[in-house]
């Protein structure tokens, strides 16, 4: 596991959005440090702001004031082109609703942040079975969407959002639309990724049960980020 240093620190951010000829704060001078390796679920009410500060560290969206910066990197003071080419090799996002082309096979939708990178498509081909074999759908890799369930579709959004290495995933909601079971082995799969590969993971979710697979759990509400709950750092 390689320890390069990601830390995502946001120092004094505030955000707000259009209201007529007025502004609404979300968030005012918030400050937040993720540490490189964390697992930090980030819960609260709706339209708390949770999926703005998702947006925010993805660089998807920008910050009113303060400044969000990645391994020392302010996003603020990228150019569009470099943020673009940074997002894709550091970011990862999983969505709720999996955003999967329905017209691909599983690998073909695995595959397709690789088309970004200089890969061969031999060593495409190769990167998405050890991706599939992780997440635990070799045997899906024909597959269309439509062809798989929930979790299956969800483990491949998974691997996709992996498939280029980036060392921080970003998931908004990711079992928002699974029962409790398929749910449960999504947490797990977001588990072994954070321990077992490293990856740093920011998770918004509604779901009690993150508490179990995050490292820490923070609470967002009325503009403040509150501590849920700590769990002992892993090894
Ligand atoms: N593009 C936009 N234009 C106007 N208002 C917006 C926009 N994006 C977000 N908002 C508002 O900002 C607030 C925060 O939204 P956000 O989606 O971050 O909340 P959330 O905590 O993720 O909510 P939920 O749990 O319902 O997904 C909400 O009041 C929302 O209506």
């Amino acid at each position: 596991m390689d320890t390069i240093h990601t830390d995502i620190e946001l120092a004094s951010v505030s955000k707000s959005y259009p209201l007529g000829r007025s502004r609404v704060p979300i968030f005012e001078d918030l400050t937040l440090h993720i540490p490189t390796g964390d697992f930090l679920a980030i819960m609260g009410p709706s339209g708390s702001g949770k999926s703005t500060i998702l947006n925010l560290i993805g660089g998807i969206d920008q910050a009113d004031a303060g400044t969000i910066s990645i391994g020392g990197t302010a996003l603020g003071r990228m150019g569009e082109r470099a943020l673009t080419r940074w997002r894709a090799r550091n970011i990862g996002f999983v969505f709720q609703f999996y955003n999967l082309m329905p017209r691909l096979s599983a690998a073909e939708n695995v595959e397709l942040p690789l088309l970004l990178t200089p890969l061969s498509a031999r060593e495409r081909r190769e990167r998405v079975l050890t991706i599939l074999d992780i997440v635990g759908l070799s045997d899906r890799a024909r597959h269309l969407p439509s062809e798989l369930s929930g979790g299956q579709q969800q483990r491949i959004g998974i691997a996709r959002a992996v498939a280029s290495d980036p060392r921080i995933l970003l998931c908004d909601e990711p079992t928002g639309d699974l029962d409790r079971k398929s749910a449960n082995e999504i947490l797990d799969l977001l588990q072994m990724l954070n321990r077992e590969l490293g990856k740093t993971i920011v998770m918004v979710t509604h779901d009690d049960s993150a508490t179990r697979v995050a490292r820490r759990t923070l609470l967002l509400d009325k503009g403040r980020f509150v501590a849920r709950q700590e769990m002992p750092a892993c090894a």
